[in-house]
């Protein structure tokens, strides 16, 4: 295609919306445990301009909610309607399918076994919520479960609340687990507000990968949590981020690692190449502000075209090392 200058253009091979930490409750305004103001009956109101926009576009094949589709201060009689008024919202994108992934303000509300549903994420009857999805052959996308080994979101007496709360205990000196005081630099991650991945989905993650090296894909990685010290807020990182890292560093597929929950928003290249971006939360626009965007996906790159609050990211694919 040549545009109106004469000069080549490429057209992206596909395009996608997303959004991160709606966060929505119908409560007043509030603030996070920083201060940061938190505008919860407003959230619901970026995410339907960002449908809006999304389908006014025309392009995008689908979308992807980076998490905390609710927020944990929803009052609990209301969670289960809460969270169906808010996938009700994502269901009004006229493009594709509308990807999940779970957050930990999603677990303070539902168990797995009512979220999973609500969310159409597919899972064994384990209650697993990570899964992959190729939408052209050039391309795969893995979405990961963030609170796999997590101590929200498991029954008390579940083997994986119980192998958190070890980790918890050895990793974390206060008694109030969600506080990451005494602790250094990314130690600063084991805080009960985290999770990590467990053994299984470590396994499948490396097989996901195999596969796509063998079938030529370029991978993005979308997760609640953040993978890289340098795109985020040590307290906000996946808790075994760095044997996660050292499984995707192995090959060359992954291009890019894209994530929510630290909501100022992030971004890093690390040393193998790969981008990390953190979205800015759609929780913390104030009244007629913005944080949502599209990526258009190419061979070479992808462009996070982002309005309002959240930034455009150009991310240039590193050559294969
Ligand atoms: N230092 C802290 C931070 C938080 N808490 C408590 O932990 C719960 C979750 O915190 P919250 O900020 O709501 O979690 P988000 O997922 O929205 O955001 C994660 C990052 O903080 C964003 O930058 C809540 O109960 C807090 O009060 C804490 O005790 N100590």
């Amino acid at each position: 295609m040549v545009s109106s200058n004469g000069q080549a253009t490429t057209q992206p091979r596909f395009s996608f919306g997303l959004i991160s930490d709606v966060q929505y409750a119908d409560i007043s305004d509030g603030r996070s445990f920083h201060g940061v103001p938190r505008y919860y009956r407003h959230s619901i109101l970026v995410l339907q301009r960002a449908v809006k926009e999304w389908n006014t576009h025309q392009k995008h094949m689908f979308v992807i909610n980076f998490g905390d589709i609710v927020d944990g201060f929803c009052p609990k009689d209301q969670s289960l309607g809460t969270v169906q008024k808010v996938v009700d919202e994502f269901e009004k994108f006229k493009g594709g399918p509308v990807y999940h992934m779970i957050g930990n303000h999603c677990l303070y509300n539902l168990p797995r076994s009512q979220l999973l549903p609500l969310l159409k994420i597919q899972s064994l009857d384990d209650g697993r919520a990570y899964y992959d999805f190729s939408p052209v052959p050039e391309y795969r996308f893995v979405v990961l479960d963030a609170y796999d080994i997590s101590a929200i979101g498991w029954p008390q007496d579940h083997p994986k609340t119980l192998e958190a709360m070890k980790i918890l205990r050895e990793m974390n000196p206060n008694e109030d687990k969600n506080s990451p005081d005494n602790l250094e630099g990314p130690e600063r991650r084991f805080v009960m507000f985290n999770g990590g991945l467990g053994k299984e989905q470590i396994e499948w993650l490396d097989g996901v990968l195999v596969d796509a090296t063998i079938l030529n894909q370029k991978v993005i990685v979308c997760c609640h949590l953040p993978l890289d010290p340098g795109a985020a807020s040590k307290a906000t990182l996946l808790w075994n981020y760095d044997e996660v890292m050292n499984v995707i560093h192995r090959y060359n597929c992954v291009k890019a690692c894209l994530a929510g929950h630290d909501h100022k928003g992030g971004y890093s290249i690390d040393s193998h190449g790969i981008h990390h971006r953190v979205f800015e939360a759609a929780l913390e626009c104030p009244p007629d502000t913005n944080a949502f965007g599209y990526i258009d996906v190419y061979d070479d790159r992808i462009s996070l075209i982002g309005t309002d609050r959240m930034e455009s990211t150009e991310m240039h694919f590193s050559p294969p090392s």
